[in-house]
């Protein structure tokens, strides 16, 4: 059996995917208050309007309910996961699927680390790609990336999580799995900064194009492989990501390149930018897309100024 933890848009679509052939399938959150009514519903009509939950999934606020199950996807915000396995009790023992897109700000770790780091007993994984909740939840094809460093486990979790319309491509590459979805959330923020300040296409395409270089380069120093980068959790949710106003980091960057107020609600690049220029810095490597995106969302600098400093840079090869 699996179980889901946080039924926000993404945890909702994959319960409702995993448990729509009728399937066992639990979903928790944290709030007894909307599990009721999702229960009484059968939707979830905060996080996943108009998307009816299958008769064979179960919501529950009790995680020992949850924990029943041996596999367990976890998608709560990223800078929520750390607090949420410090009660590790209901996870010892599983195998954990980070489903989580970023990094941790205060240990600099991502989803499949927080895990390995919190609940080291636990079989850590990372579901990760391109795939906006929605899409999921209403059957489109989809074609993601499961990693788990142990491969024959990380077959047998491909297995079972598949759906007809739910491929999963195998990694054993963690690093660069969660790597890849993290920092294109910050790529799309700057992708939509670059179109809400009317730069234009071409300049959005440079954006994305040096983008993924500096992906690949601060994925270099964290060990990653960088066939991993070029695969669905780098280059495949990149695109996604960078180019749809379903987006919610690309819409975060529209508003900023607008120069309105960056909404609320899960936004992972704006704390990913933030903790990757610190690592960057740290490691000595050059990330001025990244950076920029930092200082424009903390008001340390102007949209001409960045622009500006961006395209003053010294001239390099590609
Ligand atoms: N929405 C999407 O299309 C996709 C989202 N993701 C990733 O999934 C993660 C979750 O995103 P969404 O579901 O979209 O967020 P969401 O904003 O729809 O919902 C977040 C949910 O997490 C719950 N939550 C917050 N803190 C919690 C805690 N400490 N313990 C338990 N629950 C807590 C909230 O109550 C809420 O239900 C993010 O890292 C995101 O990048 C990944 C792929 C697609
Ligand atoms: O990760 C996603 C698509 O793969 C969802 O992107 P947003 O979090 O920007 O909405």
């Amino acid at each position: 059996m699996i179980s889901v933890i946080g039924a926000g848009a993404f945890g909702t679509a994959l319960a409702v995917a995993l448990s729509r052939d009728g399937d066992p399938v639990t979903l928790w959150a944290r709030d007894p208050d909307d599990v009721a009514l999702m229960q009484d519903k059968r939707e979830n009509g905060k996080r996943l309007a108009g998307v009816s939950l299958p008769a064979s999934l179960h919501v529950t606020a009790q995680i020992e309910e949850a924990a029943q199950a041996q596999t367990m996807l976890i998608a709560v915000p990223m800078q929520a996961l750390g607090d949420l396995l410090d009660t590790p009790a209901p996870f010892m023992g599983r195998t954990l699927v980070a489903c989580s897109k970023g990094v941790d700000l205060r240990t600099g770790l991502g989803p499949a680390d927080v895990i390995a780091r919190k609940v080291p007993d636990a079989l850590a994984a990372v579901l990760t790609g391109p795939s906006f909740a929605i899409d999921i939840a209403s059957g489109l094809p989809t074609a993601l990336t499961l990693a788990c460093g142990d491969e024959p486990a990380g077959t047998e979790i491909q297995h079972d999580i598949a759906t007809p319309n739910l491929r999963l491509y195998l990694s054993t590459d963690v690093a660069g799995a969660q790597l890849g979805g993290a920092l294109k959330n910050v790529m799309a923020l700057a992708a939509g900064i670059a179109i809400g300040a009317g730069l234009g296409e071409s300049a959005r395409a440079s954006a994305i194009t040096r983008g993924f270089a500096e992906m690949k380069r601060f994925a270099d120093i964290r060990g990653a492989r960088p066939e991993t980068l070029n695969g669905l959790s780098g280059l495949g949710d990149l695109i996604l990501t960078c180019t749809s106003e379903k987006s919610r980091n690309y819409r975060a960057g529209l508003a900023l390149g607008r120069g309105e107020p960056v909404p609320g609600g899960t936004v992972e690049g704006v704390a990913t930018a933030h903790a990757v220029t610190r690592l960057a810095a740290e490691a000595g490597i050059e990330m001025p897309l990244t950076a920029m995106v930092d200082a424009l969302l903390n008001g340390e600098t102007t949209l001409p100024r960045a622009v500006e400093g961006l395209l003053a840079r010294p001239l390099i090869k590609e």
